[in-house]
């Protein structure tokens, strides 16, 4: 294709420049300069226009060329292309002309130096497309509508060099940059002015400078649309080689001008700029578009100026939503307490950062670490966040709730209650036979042929006055109900047999009864064997400081016979009267609260429980909760299987209508209304829920510097458990040496064995850790220690343990090596064998058995030897390890007194950093 220059055609011609140009532009060639460029075709247009212009044709060409100009001015393309649309518009349009005239013209008249040319153009512009001034006249008021004129633009300037630079700069950079590109092209000083006027008229423009950026972008994605579009439009192909006629910077110009109607329409849905993220639906973008970050907020409101016509509302709602999410969002709201973990997600930070600002303030805490409110709190408001809590506060309303009766009875009108009694006592020393005993004299004196129930608890009556006692003898049960929270007995009757004395039980129970703080009742039992010796009992028990009256101690001791029922009434009389000293009350005219003594689930009543209420009355009817089960009281029967319309303080029923079966020792409430009942048993849930995630222990020898810094623990107390009594009695006072200002050591129990269940729940209740000297736990006992995060720690050396002990009290506890469980076996045969020594041959139980690992030899849960493994087979193969299941050879290292029945535990030594 041969190109001419206008210059170069005029002085073919012979013409001035201007006066080809105004000649060029009459045919509806786009030629902005004496350099622009004259494609051939443009040559033709302009011979054929010249020889014979037939009227028809001149008209489409100029609505064309019309066009064309106006899209690189400024006119949002848009309207051009439809222009059915335009034409509805351009009525709208025509009263603003005047307004949007100047913007059309500037583009003409940068790119034609002659300011009288400059008007003819206008005037033609204004003939020849009517239909695209509408769009302009939107364009200058709204500041949107200059930038996509700009980058319209923008493809075809690329290469024209003047003309398209000058329209698109004073959109985009007012004075600059044209400036420069006109200094390129000849005409410098004419493209200087249209630039100015330009600017200075578009002043609102000015401030969009930023626009042309998001533009580069844009010209590319231009020229694929109007490809997309085009071929609905009939005009593109005549546009294209009309307009380039300056330069035709090729195929780039083609497209623009029909892209250009087209953009506005794509951009406003949201197309080029908003499809930032993939895929966009242009449904969806509107929506997605308010909550997107503030860089999106940046281009918005370009994009919203661009194309206000289609988005106004948008715009709004966009801003409004995203600033009130972020406000909201800067709340966290947590229930009394939160993880780190949970914390850092819902501020959307990482918990590293957390942790490392916790530790900052000094604590070194844990993924899983709880925080409280208050320290959650302060964390926050370092990454300015807040923190709420919308904590249920249970106690106010459960307190509430138990107000209510009572203000509207008589407020704070105690009246005694019966006292509430748990036998405990060794083994075989005749606590059933004292409960039996007690109750069928009850029962034939009260009701005859009353068939008795076994509820778990039952009440008696001496004389008008009731006692009602826990029908679950031991300590073990006792302690349990204690260790969750449960006060329910308020005397403790502790059998001793006067043929058998003080035994290891007995010691274990006063030892549970001092630790709950609970009055001791002596009933020495069997007297009537011939070779009783109650004289040798309180004997004994004056050294658990359990002295009788006679010998001026406090303890009521009673002589009886649970097999000859003696002096039975006499025991009632002694626990009446210690109920009488402990001045027992309770407030019958308040809702119903007590204790769940058992519970079980009934095939044909569903959920049965026996109920304790120690204050206020329940009745039949009652929305009550109890731990993470509500309801409302179906069914009340005393132990004697009599249904009950009321129970008052003390009094024990059997209850149905819960929605599952409660614990022992859970409290229960009666509330108001059941909703009141759902709410807290579900905000129960949630809290057991979090204090699942996040377990921590009672107290250990880690924690415990610590806490007596923090004044949380003011006295240390501790159960030891060893093999022999001599090495346990060593150790108890060893310890008790350590005692200090600070913290105060307390032994509340001793004992010789393994360290069983009832140890841990001891330790449990009484936030106790356990010290063990050559002794294990039982299997059943780590596991529970584990779950109540009881620390029991094991000594082969004394001294190690009282070390231990004291640097923990004085913050020094160095790091410990812990032993890591590895696996439980149980010896079931032994073989001698030559040379070697005693093989045992064993069956893996638990875990696994590792060669080279440490191992300890249990007999009876006491440690008989410890040491390493000698060998390890499986059959006639050495092996490396043993999983549970598996049978298996095992030697010890120098070690052959092996029996059947043995355990041999199998660990590995770790060392574990102490953190105080
Ligand atoms: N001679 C006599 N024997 C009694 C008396 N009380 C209980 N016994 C007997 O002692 C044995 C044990 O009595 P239990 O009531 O089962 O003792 P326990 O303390 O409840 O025993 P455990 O339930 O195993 O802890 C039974 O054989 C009773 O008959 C008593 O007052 N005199």
């Amino acid at each position: 294709m041969g190109k001419t220059r206008v210059y170069e055609l005029a002085q073919k011609l012979g013409l001035e420049n201007k006066e080809l140009l105004e000649k060029l532009s009459e045919a509806g060639i786009d030629a902005k300069s004496h350099m622009s460029v004259l494609e051939e075709e443009d040559l033709q247009k302009f011979e054929s226009a010249t020889a014979a212009p037939p009227v028809e044709e001149i008209v489409e060409k100029r609505i064309t060329p019309g066009i064309i100009r106006r899209r690189r001015k400024e006119v949002p393309a848009a309207e051009a292309s439809e222009t059915a649309e335009m034409e509805a518009e351009a009525e709208e349009a025509e009263k603003p002309a005047s307004v949007e005239k100047p913007a059309p013209v500037k583009a003409p008249e940068v790119v034609r130096p002659p300011a009288a040319e400059v008007q003819a153009e206008e005037e033609q512009k204004q003939e020849e497309a009517p239909a695209v001034k509408p769009a302009k006249p939107t364009e200058p008021a709204k500041p949107a509508e200059p930038v996509v004129a700009a980058k319209e633009a923008a493809p075809v300037e690329e290469k024209p060099v003047a003309p398209a630079p000058a329209a698109e700069k004073p959109a985009a950079k007012p004075v600059e940059k044209p400036k420069e590109k006109v200094e390129a092209a000849p005409p410098a000083a004419k493209t200087e002015k249209p630039v100015v006027r330009a600017t200075a008229s578009r002043a609102k423009i000015l401030g969009r400078v930023e626009l042309p950026q998001a533009a580069p972008a844009q010209p590319q994605r231009r020229s694929e649309p109007p490809r997309r579009e085009g071929p609905g439009r009939p005009r593109p192909d005549e546009r294209g080689p009309a307009r380039p006629a300056p330069r035709r910077p090729a195929p780039a110009a083609a497209p623009a001008p029909g892209g250009e109607e087209v953009f506005p329409a794509k951009e406003a849905r949201g197309g080029k700029k908003r499809k930032k993220g993939k895929g966009a639906d242009y449904s969806e973008e509107r929506s997605d578009a308010p909550r997107k970050g503030k860089n999106r907020e940046v281009f918005e409101p370009d994009r919203s100026g661009k194309f206000r016509k289609p988005r106004k509302g948008a715009k709004v709602a966009k801003k409004t939503e995203v600033t009130v999410s972020k406000a909201i969002k800067r709340i966290i709201r947590i229930s009394d307490v939160i993880t780190v973990g949970e914390l850092a997600k819902r501020m959307g930070v990482k918990a590293n950062e957390l942790i490392r600002e916790l530790m900052r303030q000094g604590s070194m805490v844990t993924i899983n670490h709880p925080l409280d409110f208050e320290t959650a709190a302060i964390l926050a408001s370092e990454f300015h966040y807040e923190v709420e809590n919308v904590a249920f506060d249970e106690e106010t309303v459960l307190a509430h709730a138990g107000e209510k009766l009572g203000e509207e009875a008589k407020t704070g009108d105690l009246k005694p209650r019966p006292p509430v009694v748990t036998i405990m006592g060794h083994v075989d020393h005749g606590k059933t036979s004292l409960l039996d005993a007690i109750r069928a004299a009850n029962v034939t004196a009260g009701e005859a042929g009353g068939i008795t129930q076994h509820i778990g608890a039952y009440d008696v009556e001496l004389d008008g006055r009731k006692i009602t006692f826990l029908d679950t003898p031991g300590h073990e049960a006792f302690t349990a109900m204690r260790a969750r929270g449960a006060k329910v007995t308020d005397i403790v009757i502790l059998v001793v047999a006067a043929d058998d004395g003080v035994m290891p039980q007995t010691k274990e129970a006063i030892n549970h009864s001092k630790a709950a703080g609970v009055p001791i009742i002596i009933a020495v039992n069997k007297i009537d064997k011939p070779e009783a010796n109650p004289e040798r009992v309180k004997q004994e028990l004056t050294e658990f400081e359990l002295v009788p009256e006679e010998w001026g101690g406090e303890t009521i001791f009673v002589e009886v016979s649970a097999k000859k029922q003696t002096n039975l009434d006499q025991l009632l009389e002694m626990i009446l009267l210690q109920a009488e000293v402990m001045e027992l009350k309770a407030d019958p005219d308040k809702r119903g609260k007590g204790t769940i003594v058992e519970a079980r689930l009934d095939k044909g009543r569903g959920p049965v429980a026996t109920v304790l209420v120690q204050e206020g009355t329940l009745k039949i009817g009652d929305p009550i909760v109890s731990g993470v089960h509500f309801g409302r009281v179906r069914t009340m029967t005393d132990d004697r299987g009599s249904r009950v319309e009321a129970a008052g303080p003390s009094m024990p029923v059997e209850v149905t209508g819960l929605s599952g079966v409660p614990d022992a020792g859970e409290m229960f409430h009666a509330v108001e209304d059941e909703k009141v009942a759902k709410d807290v048993a579900q905000h129960r849930q949630q809290k057991l829920r979090e204090a699942e995630l996040a377990k921590t222990s009672k107290i250990s020898l880690e924690q415990l510097y610590a806490r007596i810094k923090e004044g949380d623990v003011k006295e240390l107390k501790v159960i030891v458990k060893g093999d022999v009594q001599g090495s346990v009695e060593a150790v108890k006072d060893a310890l008790l040496k350590l005692s200090t200002d600070a913290c105060r050591l307390v032994v509340i129990h001793t004992g010789v064995g393994g360290i069983i269940e009832s140890d841990v729940t001891l330790a449990a209740a009484s936030d106790a850790i356990v010290l063990g000297f050559n002794v294990r736990p039982e299997p059943k006992a780590s596991t529970l220690a584990e779950n109540e995060g009881v620390d029991i720690r094991m000594y082969n050396i004394i001294y190690d343990a009282v070390a231990d002990v004291r640097d923990a009290m004085e913050g020094l506890l160095a790091p410990t090596l812990r032993e890591k469980y590895l696996g439980r076996v149980e010896v079931r045969e032994t073989f001698q064998v030559s040379k070697v020594g005693t093989i045992a041959g064993c069956y893996v139980v638990d875990g696994k058995i590792l060669r080279g690992a440490q191992v300890r030899l249990v007999r009876d849960n006491v440690v008989v030897w410890e040491g390493k493994l000698s060998s390890l087979k499986r059959f006639k193969d050495d092996v490396r390890e043993v999983a549970t299941g598996y049978e298996c050879g095992i030697g010890l290292e120098g070690y052959n007194d092996i029996k059947v029945g043995d355990i041999i535990e199998v660990f590995e030594m770790e060392s574990v950093k102490t953190t105080l």
